[in-house]
């Protein structure tokens, strides 16, 4: 359903040139739901634009539902639903006006557009909200009206840009059910952006991980989690390079990374790493003033992947305009 090779795209701003994507290659077969999970920056609202028709690639071809990307843009659109970031509605337009305005954009005639946006509505609980203005919605109401926006062509792919982002638990929750029935009702190919690696979990059948514009990792959630396993163990103490020494000596330990006050590192089993550990900083004499064992965060997850932390994420460039 999609197929891209070598794609980039490459932006000139006053100040400096950015790489944003380098050469993806990616497939996506039909009836797939595929999250594209990287830090901020990395690279996904890009591809999802190029992939979208909505950027031009600097280099790389894709088909996307059937069509060459470059040479059938129109025929790409009209297979495809996109749900952009901030969603696309007027804010003072109401909900179902906003839903047929869209269909009757879609080129859908007045009755087909009154039956799709009757049964979007009722797809999405948003009946009782009819008449709301957009701007009065809560975030997940919202996101719900996003996602029948999106379908209301009975697009062939569908693609969210971080879908959940801001939303409360209760929310993602009932996102992640819309898209699971989506996929199982209508076989709908499902292609999102994310930053939480529980969403690529909780919904998705693989996953790629894309970092400072290049794919890093792919697989199943479960593949990718094999990946994290094992324990992580938190060190600290006043010689910080002579514990990350000792740490990396110990049997099995991989991922050694030192913060500004800790040492963190991965063993396949804490309750055995410690005591080995312990007896490896006695005879040296290297002092500890803390340790901590725990399960792979998300955290542990991104800096095993990409060989840094999202919580030390920052934009690398100002977007221009
Ligand atoms: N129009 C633009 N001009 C210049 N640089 C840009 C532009 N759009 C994006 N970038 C840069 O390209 C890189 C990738 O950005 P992109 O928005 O694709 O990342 P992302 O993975 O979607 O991040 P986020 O999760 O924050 O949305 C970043 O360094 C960003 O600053």
């Amino acid at each position: 359903m999609i197929h891209v090779r070598g794609l980039a795209r490459r932006f000139q701003t006053r100040r400096a040139t950015v790489d944003a994507v380098r050469g993806v290659d990616l497939d996506v077969a039909a009836g797939e739901i595929v999250g594209f999970l990287g830090p901020n920056g990395a690279g996904k609202t890009t591809t999802l634009r190029m992939l979208t028709t909505l950027l031009e690639p600097s280099a790389g071809s894709a088909e996307v539902a059937g069509h060459d990307l470059r040479r059938e843009p129109a025929a790409v659109r009209r297979r495809i639903g996109y749900v952009a970031q901030g969603g696309g509605c007027s804010p003072q337009g109401r909900v179902r006006e906003e839903l047929v305005l869209q269909a009757r954009l879609h080129r859908l005639d007045r009755d087909r557009a009154r039956r799709r946006v009757d049964e979007l509505m009722d797809r999405f609980a948003l009946g009782d909200l009819a008449d709301r203005t957009t701007a009065t919605l809560s975030g997940g109401q919202r996101r719900r009206l996003d996602l029948a926006i999106g379908l209301v062509h009975d697009p062939a792919v569908l693609f969210l840009d971080e879908p959940t982002a801001a939303l409360d638990p209760q929310s993602r929750a009932h996102v992640w059910d819309h898209v699971r029935a989506l996929n199982a009702d209508h076989h709908a190919t499902v292609f999102l952006t994310t930053h939480y690696l529980d969403e690529a979990d909780a919904l998705c059948d693989r996953v790629l991980v894309i970092d400072h514009g290049r794919i890093v990792a792919a697989g199943t959630p479960a593949e990718l989690k094999r990946q994290v396993s094992g324990d992580v163990v938190e060190v600290a103490g006043p010689r910080l390079a002579a514990l990350a020494e000792i740490a990396g000596r110990l049997r099995g330990a991989r991922d050694v990374a030192t913060t500004a006050d800790s040492v963190r590192f991965r063993v396949p089993r804490g309750d055995t790493a410690l005591p080995e550990l312990m007896r490896a900083l006695d005879q040296a004499s290297v002092p500890l003033t803390s340790v901590q064992v725990h399960h792979p965060t998300l955290d542990d997850v991104f800096l095993a992947v990409t060989g840094r932390s999202l919580r030390d994420d920052a934009p690398e460039a100002t977007r221009a305009a």
